[in-house]
């Protein structure tokens, strides 16, 4: 593909010196140096020339192509995989090419590529700066995970009387119930429920229902996220610092630290007076994790490191997977009264046990469907090539790149789901139905064709329990409330950065508002906007409501009113 050309013509320049300044040589020997640099970047030999690209190829272009679509990155991966269906094809990111697979075969191949070849736990420790910020022990030695894969997940049936009785006491004390129609803020309750009920499973009864172990544990995954952000452009030798004086994630592990401190002093007193397999001995996953730790990995912080990586892999992943289906059942409550049959007659049946949970087919399908229909990402089975790799058709992906799947599209696909960009609660249950005993279509199964979980040997290892956990709420619910949205028939639209899709945490609190930056258009939250009245960037907010048409207009630094409801911002910065 050639790449594409940007003209330069209509730029108007003037000089940022004037011919009078002495350091006129030095300005022109540096001016000099970085077209040459920047020559050097635009010009250099391109090492993906053979994959085909969305949008221009040159560095330019391409960084313009990531920029207008950093809140449209469905449209185009939508593009590459209508255009180059079936072929490895790539997508502009915001420093970085991502390279896009989508064909079955290809998708079997990057996943069975070896860990040292195409690696995921290197593009987490990348994305996540992992090493810097919580230790490199964490992804060299990730013994967490095969506790999840066996234990938890084996003993799903043992563990789901505490489950069931923490979700439904997290539930009373979160959502009372009442005689009237109540609005509440769904995502934060969401959160505390899901926060609450895994821990139960994670590290016990009580401290899964302490308040501030609870908010660490919730806040963790932001704690992470916003140090990545400010390691993201350091040199690796002052990240040490960095993370010590500028992160919050120290902090967090110490404060987490000292609950579980305590407990876990306790247990291993226990281990050492009575033995390993002591009476009364708690059956959760810090007990597994304590009976699997070796050498330093038995110390406290080593420990809570540990509990708190689960916790980030877990809570808001379930939180994120729970709004989308929830939001779906409240904007369609015709879905209530089917699945409320289905529970109600199973349970007379078989009681409310995890067994019977996997009969109820309507059920499980409705949170495939939102899956595959919401989901919380565009692309998914991220890995990072640590050599060369060539698939079977001959493509070469260089080492250093970063490959993902065409997940929403895939998902969105007519020919793997008829009415594919329509919402369909029961989809497959009715397939289910007509396949007799075909487990193929369940919620926690994998194939190239379903990926919200990934697929292969690091599919998610927590989704049988998460799965489990987000039933046993939706069942609680079902059986307890009647759901609605406020704005009656109306799912919020879902919230877009990138590859991530997630749904509005924010429903019912505000609007989202709307930015026109130099002609493009895109829909940004309220942070965003602090963060822009912060810069002191010039700007020009003006403020619409539907009825009343020109309702307020702003310019830079001037209070406007954020929180109010029912209006939308169109902003100019200047
Ligand atoms: C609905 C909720 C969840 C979703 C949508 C989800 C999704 C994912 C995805 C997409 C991956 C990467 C798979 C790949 O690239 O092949 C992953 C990995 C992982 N997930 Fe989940 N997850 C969820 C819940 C959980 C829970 C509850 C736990 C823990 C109890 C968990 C623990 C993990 C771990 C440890 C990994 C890394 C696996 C590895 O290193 O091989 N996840 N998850």
């Amino acid at each position: 593909m050639a790449p594409e050309s940007v003209n330069f013509s209509s730029l108007n320049y003037s000089l940022p010196f004037s011919s009078k300044e002495p350091s006129l040589t030095f300005s022109w020997i540096g001016f000099t140096l970085i077209a040459t640099v920047l020559a050097f970047m635009i010009f250099k030999r391109d090492p993906y020339a053979h994959i085909p690209a969305v949008g221009g190829t040159d560095m330019i272009s391409s960084y313009f192509t990531a920029k207008k679509f950093y809140n449209r990155f469905y449209e185009i991966l939508s593009i590459g995989y209508a255009e180059y269906k079936g072929r490895i094809f790539r997508v502009p990111d915001q420093d970085r090419w991502n390279i896009i697979v989508s064909r079955p075969d290809q998708i079997e191949e990057l996943i069975k590529a070896p860990d040292d070849v195409l690696s995921f736990d290197e593009f987490v420790n990348k994305e996540f700066f992992v090493k810097d910020l919580m230790g490199s022990t964490l992804i060299e030695n990730n013994y967490h995970v095969g506790i999840i894969r066996s234990q938890l997940t084996k003993n799903l049936c043992h563990l789901f009387d505490d489950l069931r009785e923490e979700v439904e006491l997290a539930m009373n004390d979160n959502i009372p119930l009442t005689d009237d129609w109540t609005s509440i803020h769904a995502y934060s309750k969401i959160v505390q429920i899901i926060a609450r009920a895994s821990n139960r499973i994670l590290v016990g009864w009580p401290l899964c229902r302490n308040a501030e172990y609870l908010q660490i544990s919730i806040d963790y995954s932001a704690s992470v996220t916003k140090g990545r952000d400010i390691l993201l452009y350091m040199p690796a030798c002052v990240r040490p610092f960095a993370v010590k004086f500028l992160t919050t994630v120290p902090k967090s592990i110490a404060l987490a630290g000292k609950h579980l401190g305590p407990i876990i002093k306790e247990r291993q007193a226990k281990i050492d007076e009575y033995g390993p397999d002591y009476p009364d001995k708690p059956f959760d996953f810090l007990s597994w994790l304590m009976d699997e730790a070796t050498g330093e990995e038995r110390s406290i912080p080593a420990l809570t490191n540990r509990v708190l990586l689960v916790n980030f892999a877990a809570i808001h992943t379930s939180g994120m997977s729970f709004a989308h289906a929830l939001y779906q059942l409240a904007a369609e409550p015709h879905y209530l009264q089917p699945m409320r049959d289905e529970i109600e007659a199973v349970i007379a049946k078989e009681g409310w046990t995890k067994v019977a949970m996997t009969k109820m087919h309507k059920l499980d399908s409705f949170f495939r469907e939102s899956q595959r229909y919401n989901g919380s990402s565009f692309v998914s089975l991220f890995r990072l090539s640590l050599k060369d790799f060539t698939f079977s058709d001959g493509t070469l992906i260089p080492k250093g790149s970063l490959l993902s799947v065409a997940n929403r599209p895939i998902h969105r696909d007519e020919e793997k789901y008829p009415n594919g960009d329509k919402f369909d609660g029961f989809r497959f249950a009715r397939i289910r139905a007509e396949d007799g005993l075909n487990t193929t279509h369940q919620f926690v199964n994998t194939s190239p064709d379903y990926i919200p979980f990934g697929h292969g040997r690091h599919a998610c290892p927590g989704r049988f329990f998460a799965a489990t956990e987000l039933k046993a709420i939706m069942v609680y619910l079902v059986l307890n409330y009647d759901v609605k949205m406020e704005n009656e028939g109306v799912r919020p639209p879902n919230v877009t950065a990138v590859w991530s899709c997630m749904p509005d945490v924010t429903a019912h609190r505000r609007r989202f508002l709307t930015l026109e930056e130099k002609g493009t258009i895109s829909t940004i939250g309220q942070g965003a906007l602090r963060f822009l009245r912060r810069t002191k960037l010039p700007y020009l907010a003006v403020c619409v409501n539907a009825e009343k048409g020109l309702h307020d207009c702003h310019i830079g630094g001037s209070d406007v009113p954020l929180e109010e409801e029912g209006f939308e911002y169109n902003l100019i910065v200047g």
